[in-house]
């Protein structure tokens, strides 16, 4: 454990790339420190490594190579340190206004039937002195191990920081994976859920097993659940496939950004999203993760003539997730980044408490 927080503040120290991760109820946590501080881009879906992608689709995605990085895990403790931050924000009735404004020009919009659904969002910003990204890492990895949690750093970029709840896509040979992720309430709130939480879920559930269809064999929806994340609860539904002669570049392609950041139609939704939100996405609502990594399985196989005897496969997995949650750090500011669907039945106020409420899963680590 000392070594990983050695390697992160050595790295942030020297102004050298880094990205510490951990996947949701993993023993270990995985690394990559890039040899150099040049930035690279992905070229192509069948490189390996750790790949950083904006919410833009005309955007290129940052890649970690595997090749030119230093690849190291550690074994994640649990150091029991459960200190709640005392930070906050205080709310700041202009940003508030705006964002109603924007909230009731998407349910304008869609009464004008332009939109079934759309994704708002907004960015929180505070001054900040952030000293030990290791610090803020492992308190991620405390508070959130059901998510995939990580803090990414490149000198030219900034830093980013995150717990995601949501999976973009897993691949497993040709398993693939993903899930329709939406609606939210407090953990606390003992309520059901509304018609409009489950209609917008549904909507992220039909539009992405359609963008499946023509890429994927055997798909199978599971039943809705109720997922945990952080103090809020999602309703999601599971989503597998068989990668056929698709690769998941095409897939990715087809999927993102899914109705669960974006909206619907997608495009037109983009589209009012470029000329509304009065900020740049930047990276939130983008995806990242591990990209072919290679993972070690070992199993026995008993031969005709031989005693039990343990062999190791490799197979190379993807682990691709929607950053949301998370928060960029740079020169000073700390960044908050929120959002939630809009439907025909939002309503605007319940829609920035929405906000207020997901903001608390970085306040919480800060
Ligand atoms: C947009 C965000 O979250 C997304 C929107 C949700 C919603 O509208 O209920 C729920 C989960 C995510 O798919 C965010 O956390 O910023």
């Amino acid at each position: 454990m000392q070594e990983l927080i050695q390697h992160i503040e050595g790295a942030w120290a020297s102004e050298m790339p880094f990205v510490a991760y951990h996947l949701p109820e993993a023993g270990e946590v995985n690394c990559f420190f890039p040899k150099d501080s040049q930035l690279r881009y992905l070229q192509h879906y069948d490189e390996a490594g750790f790949i950083f992608s904006p919410f833009k689709i005309e955007s290129q995605t940052i890649v970690f190579p595997e090749a030119s990085s230093e690849v190291l895990k550690f074994k994640l403790i649990d150091f029991g340190k459960e200190s709640k931050s005392k930070f906050s924000i205080k709310e700041n009735p202009e940003e508030k206004e705006n964002y109603l404004k924007l909230l009731w020009e998407a349910i304008d919009q869609i009464h004008a039937e332009r939109f079934k659904k759309i994704v708002v969002s907004r960015k929180i910003s505070t001054a900040y002195n952030l000293q030990h990204p290791s610090e803020l890492f492992l308190k991620l990895t405390q508070f959130y191990p059901e998510a995939f949690t990580y803090v990414w750093y490149h000198p030219k970029v900034g830093l980013w920081a995150g717990a995601s709840p949501e999976v973009l896509a897993k691949t497993y040979r040709t398993q693939f994976k993903t899930m329709a992720l939406a609606g939210t309430k407090p953990a606390d709130e003992d309520r059901d859920w509304t018609e409009k939480e489950l209609d917008e879920q549904q909507m992220v559930t039909d539009e992405i097993t359609d963008a499946l269809k023509n890429h994927t064999e055997n798909l199978q929806i599971s039943e809705r659940q109720t997922d945990k994340a952080g103090d809020l609860l999602h309703l999601r539904t599971d989503i597998r496939a068989t990668l056929a002669s698709s690769k998941l570049g095409d897939v990715l392609k087809a999927m993102h950004p899914t109705p669960a950041v974006c909206g619907l139609p997608k495009e037109k939704a983009y589209q009012f999203l470029k000329v509304n939100e009065a900020y740049d996405r930047d990276f939130y609502t983008g995806f990242f993760g591990e990209l072919n990594m290679p993972q070690h399985n070992q199993r026995s196989s008993r031969t005709q003539n031989q005693e039990n005897q343990a062999y190791k496969s490799v197979v190379r997995v993807s682990n691709l997730y929607v950053n949301l949650r998370c928060l960029s750090y740079a020169d000073g500011t700390i960044n908050i980044y929120v959002g939630g669907g809009i439907t025909k039945d939002s309503v605007p106020e319940d829609e920035w408490l929405e906000t207020v409420n997901k903001s608390r899963t970085m306040l919480k680590v800060l």
